[in-house]
């Protein structure tokens, strides 16, 4: 019954998520019961959210705006389905999928649906994300408003240029696993030398969090940060000679430009 009232209240509220430009009510889709089941749990308690399993057509019928979240290689088959393509008309898709471009997202629903491409990251899950939107140049600006708002609610967000997306998925989507093993290995020296893996995990992400801060909230260069630490002959230029050696900088670079290059074959067939 709750579940209901809350459908009930979406459908008599009609355009209420445009004209707030903020969503007031959610509902989750999933093929699997045992996802259901999660899910649930998740959102125990919140009855401005609702789970359906296997129903894909009839959540997209009652949604004014739906988030595509499956796998790159899933997402034309889901949208193939002959009642959730018509449940699209008229409204607004934004894409996550990685790889999956706007034109081919076009080509996969009605003329009529606005299709809007997103490149969030996982630390959205704690309100640090990083998201990147991208969308065909008539898009309404109720709808660009209204992705912006949601995604900015879990972090940074900004536009760009489709053209850039697959930069943005290996730089900012994978970013965090790249980051994560910076972060563990710094941590390892500090094991090296005597910390306790706790301190030295702590410590190793409490200076990437610091680090990131000068540069995000005073606009200083990295560079600029880098030299403020270094003292002539100290330790510092001495750990980062260290890095040089490892070739550090042409490493990570590098590891971005083959992302990159992985991310721009997601949204192809796979090779059979
Ligand atoms: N992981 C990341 O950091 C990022 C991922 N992305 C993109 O996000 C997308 C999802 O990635 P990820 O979370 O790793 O993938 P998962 O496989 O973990 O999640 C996919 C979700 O889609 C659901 N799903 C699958 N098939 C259907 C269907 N037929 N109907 C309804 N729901 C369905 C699954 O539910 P069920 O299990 O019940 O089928 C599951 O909840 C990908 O396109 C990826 O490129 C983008 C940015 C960052
Ligand atoms: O690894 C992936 O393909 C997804 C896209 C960005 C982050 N994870």
């Amino acid at each position: 019954q709750g579940i209901q009232d809350t459908l009930d209240k979406t459908a008599t509220d009609g355009d209420y998520a445009q004209a707030t430009g903020y969503p007031h009510a959610f509902i989750a889709t999933c093929s699997q019961e045992e996802s259901q089941v999660k899910l649930n749990r998740i959102f125990e308690g919140r009855a401005d959210t609702v789970v359906m399993c296997g129903e894909n057509a009839e959540a997209v019928g009652k949604a004014d705006v739906v988030l595509l979240c499956t796998k790159p290689q899933a997402a034309k088959s889901i949208l193939d389905d002959k009642d959730v393509y018509l449940a699209l008309t008229d409204k607004c898709m934004v894409s996550i999928c990685a790889g999956v471009t706007i034109s081919q997202l076009q080509g996969w629903v009605p003329a009529s649906t606005t299709v809007i491409r997103a490149m969030p990251n996982t630390p959205c899950m704690i309100r640090e994300g990083m998201t990147v939107l991208s969308c065909p140049p008539k898009t309404s600006p109720d709808y660009k408003t209204f992705a912006s708002n949601v995604f900015s609610t879990l972090g940074r967000c900004r536009f760009l240029e489709e053209k850039h997306l697959d930069a943005v998925t290996a730089l900012s989507g994978s970013g965090p696993a790249f980051a994560c093993v910076i972060l563990e290995a710094l941590a390892d020296g500090g094991v090296m030398m005597g910390l306790s893996r706790d301190v030295a995990t702590e410590l190793a992400a409490q200076v990437l969090r610091g680090a990131a801060g000068m540069v995000l909230n005073t606009g200083m260069h990295p560079a600029a940060v880098k030299d403020g630490v270094t003292t002539p002959g100290g330790c510092t230029i001495a750990g980062l000679l260290t890095m040089e050696d490892g070739k550090i900088r042409s490493t990570l670079a590098r590891t971005v430009q083959e992302a990159t290059r992985v991310a721009s074959t997601l949204g192809k067939e796979p090779t059979k």
